[in-house]
């Protein structure tokens, strides 16, 4: 595991940018060799979408030969709804940057058969040969994608009922009105997720302190799902100083201590 604890959130999100730069750099994306990539919604990404569509922007970084795969949707939320990630997705990014609309997939919540939905989403992924990069953020009790506590670490796409505390924290997105949150929604399992070659977690602010401590400083449980990438030969938890807040001295100093290593992933950005 990789812990990379910066001042602030811009840090983080300059970072995780300079990140996938270097990445598609090295890839070298092109007609025959696609790089996939998966991505989160909510506000945490919002920095690195910002962030990547400005490199973009100045020649630095191109989507031509990239597809991505969405980490989950609501169920029953009009496509077009403001809320709905696909609204998100292609206002916040896609709409910005020049990936071609084909190559972006995002599972549908308002398809007849959801579970058909869910499992040819995990056969799509197979048939491009797996995920390269997924990147994640996680709510406050830990959970990644929609993968509630006490989700199974062995979990696939599916359908999935959200916790309340969810609800709760979503309903800034819809109101302040917790009754306009939808209840279900449709998001890759903790197994897809760890099946990607590579994983990096995005967290930022004190209220998700907590749990950064049990998913990298105790046991691995499905009670807090980030824990699964224990287990992970290659994640990376990027993260602003309120989100140590839990953490132990001598984890903090440790990591903070390899920034010098840390800070090559991203030189020449
Ligand atoms: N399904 C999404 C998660 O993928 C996301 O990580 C989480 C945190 O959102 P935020 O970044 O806004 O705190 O929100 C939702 O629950």
């Amino acid at each position: 595991m990789r812990l990379i604890i910066l001042d602030n959130y811009n840090d983080v999100s300059e970072f995780a940018a300079k990140y996938l730069c270097r990445k598609l750099r090295d890839f070298n994306p092109g007609p025959d060799n696609y790089f996939t990539l998966g991505l989160p919604t909510g506000s945490t990404p919002l920095g690195l979408y910002r962030q990547l569509i400005e490199y973009h922007k100045q020649g630095k970084i191109s989507f031509q030969y990239v597809r991505t795969f969405n980490m989950d949707e609501y169920v029953g939320l009009p496509r077009d709804h403001p809320e709905s990630y696909h609204s998100f997705m292609f206002n916040n990014f896609f709409r910005h940057i020049d990936i071609d609309p084909k190559n972006v997939h995002i599972l549908d919540g308002n398809a007849t058969d959801l579970e058909a939905e869910c499992d040819a989403y995990e056969q799509k992924i197979k048939d491009v040969g797996g995920i390269d990069l997924f990147f994640g953020g996680i709510g406050p009790d830990g959970h990644v994608a929609f993968n509630e506590p006490g989700s199974s670490l062995a979990s696939r796409t599916r359908i999935k009922t959200l916790a309340q505390d969810t609800i709760i924290a979503n309903a800034r997105f819809f109101d302040n009105d917790v009754t306009k949150v939808p209840k279900q929604a449709l998001t890759v399992g903790v197994a897809t997720i760890m099946d990607a070659r590579e994983v990096v977690i995005l967290i930022n602010g004190a209220h998700k302190a907590y749990a950064l401590h049990k998913a990298i400083e105790e046991g691995t449980s499905h009670m807090w799902t980030l824990s699964a990438f224990q287990f992970h030969p290659k994640t990376m938890f990027v993260v602003d100083e309120d989100a140590t807040l839990e953490l132990k001295v001598k984890t903090v100093k440790y990591f903070k201590g390899l920034m010098a290593t840390h800070n090559k992933l991203v030189a020449d950005v």
